[in-house]
């Protein structure tokens, strides 16, 4: 069966630093994935190449079987290839309500947007309590909230996550963590997580990328446990 997204060969560079040196790695059909390593190595390069914000200067990304590495972000979503933004790139004027209706542009996410919202409320609450608030007056856990609800209102099929919850307290971690559970069960997810209990929850495959090379492919039956990630994090003396 043909996997879902294919990355091969994908070489990207800012001016002329280069950063990512030929990265392969797949999703397969109805796998979810986990991408970890050192800061600064080249993990959110790689989800700006697939979702089309950064252009890669060599390799090629696949969706469903579509060369998408030169199309433009607008039409990668409507593909079904969502990233969730950071909670800072909203628009901070915009209400809540009013950014889950904006995100809805593409035909199938306007044809399900009833639903999306529904779901999206009901898995953040917070949200549904809070609709004519502006973005920029919400908490950053509220707005990681409001940003993983505007990518699931664009009806996404595989769902790009960017280090979900960095910077949450313990509290509204576990609280995202249990929605980022279930939002997984139904639609898969490249994820990128500094939590390892969360990363070994979510994906089914992980890979470890280290100066902007895939250095690592753990697969199921490798199986690690949180201490040995961590040990690929930090080195053996993790702790
Ligand atoms: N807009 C930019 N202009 C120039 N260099 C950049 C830019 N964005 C990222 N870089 C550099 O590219 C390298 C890879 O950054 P990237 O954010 O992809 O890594 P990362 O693995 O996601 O790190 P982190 O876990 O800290 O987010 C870093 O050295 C970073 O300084």
């Amino acid at each position: 069966m043909t996997n879902v997204l294919n990355i091969e060969g994908i070489e990207a560079a800012y001016g002329n630093v280069t950063v990512l040196r030929g990265i392969n790695l797949h999703v397969g059909q109805g796998e979810s994935i986990g991408l970890f390593g050192p800061n600064g190595h080249g993990k959110t390069t790689l989800l700006r190449v697939i979702s089309g914000l950064m252009k890669p200067t060599a390799g090629k990304v696949t969706f469903d079987g579509v060369d998408i590495t030169a199309a433009r972000p607008p039409v990668i979503v409507s593909k079904g290839l969502v990233q969730s933004q950071q909670g800072n790139t909203l628009f901070g004027d915009m209400g809540v309500a009013e950014t889950l209706q904006m995100a809805a542009f593409t035909k199938p996410a306007r044809a399900q947007a009833k639903q999306s919202l529904a779901q999206v409320y009901g898995l953040f609450p917070r949200l549904a309590e809070r609709g004519p608030q502006k973005a920029k007056t919400l908490s950053g856990g509220e707005r990681q909230m409001l940003s993983i609800g505007a990518a699931l209102m664009c009806a996404p099929r595989l769902l790009l996550l960017d280090e979900p919850t960095l910077g949450l307290s313990p509290k509204l971690k576990e609280e995202l963590a249990v929605a980022l559970k279930e939002i997984s069960a139904s639609v898969p997810v490249v994820v990128v997580e500094q939590d390892v209990e969360l990363l070994l929850s979510l994906a089914d495959r992980l890979y470890l990328i280290e100066h902007g090379e895939v250095e690592r492919e753990i697969g199921q039956d490798d199986a690690p446990d949180h201490q040995e990630i961590m040990e690929m994090y930090f080195g053996e003396h993790a702790g």
